[in-house]
């Protein structure tokens, strides 16, 4: 069964709510099965630098609850160089790893895909990344936690909004995915969710206004992922300010407050059993997949599938959005 004697474990990319409590599964799952586990720091970065470390069960004592993550993260150029690759692969091996598991996102499993087609250390991937733009996965690790603080940040605003009978329009984060966007703006009774899987159509959300405005509804919320192809919050502000001066606008951008804070339960759930899962397929000898869970199910995704397949969003929920918020 044991295909792996030395696992390494690292977190890259956008740090995530809950790559510690998968950084904690892969460690003592690790030891349970006799492996020797390695920490790298730094993402790739550390691999490149060799900044490696055996990790004992006490390394990950106390850091479930913990946002950020223990072995903390970076994006590194140097990675997406075959030169820098080899270097890092030259670092592992002097520590013996024979097997690797990246806590990351969609950029980091395409490192972890090439790395692993030119060399002999197999991957594992954890989606770790508070965007969800990852396939193979019905969660990403941090997903949950980074909604939940939008929404609470969104029920905030909603209050001085109707106050002051404003119209707000609000900027999440997700660069290429509106997740974030769509779970938070449908949770809070956005009247308007604009994300990059959609084009947005100006006019219509122009016109929605007016007909709130000629109803007399005066609270209205527009949530809009950063990564929109229109331009974010503060260009559909300047379209709305322009073709609707009378109405009171603010925009508020929410910003990497979203990529903090405690994981919430779901995230520490998904996050130990993805980790413990990572082992397992390294033990067994599986490679270069991500572990997914899909149903409630552990699912394995090759890893070129997972970055190359986007989740898509079913239009039903643009319905419901404008069924709701009339
Ligand atoms: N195409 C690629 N080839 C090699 N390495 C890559 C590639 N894309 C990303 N990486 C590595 O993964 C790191 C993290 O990717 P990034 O897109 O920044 O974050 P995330 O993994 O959260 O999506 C990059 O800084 C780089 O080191
Ligand atoms: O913290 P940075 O480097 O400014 O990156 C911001 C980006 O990271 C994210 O928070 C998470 O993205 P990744 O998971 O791809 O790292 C995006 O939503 C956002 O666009
Ligand atoms: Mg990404």
């Amino acid at each position: 069964m044991k295909k792996v004697n030395n696992i390494a474990v690292l977190t890259s990319g956008g740090d995530a709510p809950g790559m510690n409590a998968a950084i904690r599964a892969v460690v003592r799952t690790g030891l349970y099965h006799h492996l020797n586990v390695f920490g790298v720091m730094y993402g790739y970065k550390g691999m490149l630098t060799g900044e490696i470390f055996p990790m004992e069960s006490k390394s990950v004592a106390n850091i479930i609850q913990r946002g950020g993550t223990v072995l903390k993260t970076a994006r590194c150029k140097e990675f997406y160089e075959a030169d820098g690759r080899k270097k890092a692969y030259e670092n592992l091996k002097k520590f013996g790893i024979d097997g690797l598991v990246v806590i990351g996102g969609d950029g980091s499993f395409k490192g972890a895909q090439k790395f692993s087609q030119e060399f002999d250390i197999p991957c594992i991937g954890l989606p770790g990344t508070i965007d969800k733009d990852i396939a193979g996965s019905d969660f990403t690790i941090g997903f949950d936690t980074a909604v939940n603080t939008a929404v609470e940040a969104i029920d905030k605003i909603r209050d001085t909004a109707d106050a002051h009978d404003r119209l707000f329009i609000i900027e999440v984060m997700g660069r290429d995915a509106g997740y974030i966007a769509l779970h938070s703006g449908i949770a809070t009774g956005a009247e308007h969710i604009l994300m990059p899987e959609r084009k947005t159509d100006i006019d219509d959300v122009i016109n929605d206004l007016m007909a709130n405005e000629r109803r007399q509804k005066m609270v209205n919320l527009i949530v809009v992922a950063e990564g929109d192809e229109f331009g974010g919050a503060n260009e559909v502000a300047r379209h709305v300010k322009e073709r609707m001066p009378q109405l009171d606008t603010r925009v508020c951008i929410l910003g990497h407050i979203q990529r903090g804070g405690s994981p919430t339960c779901i995230d520490r759930l998904i996050a130990s059993r993805m980790g413990y899962a990572a082992v397992d397929a390294l033990m067994e000898g599986t490679h270069n997949v991500m572990i997914g869970i899909v149903n409630n199910k552990i699912q394995y995704t090759p890893l070129d599938k997972a970055v190359k397949a986007k989740q898509k969003i079913d239009p039903e929920w643009f319905k419901i959005v404008k069924i709701l918020a009339s």
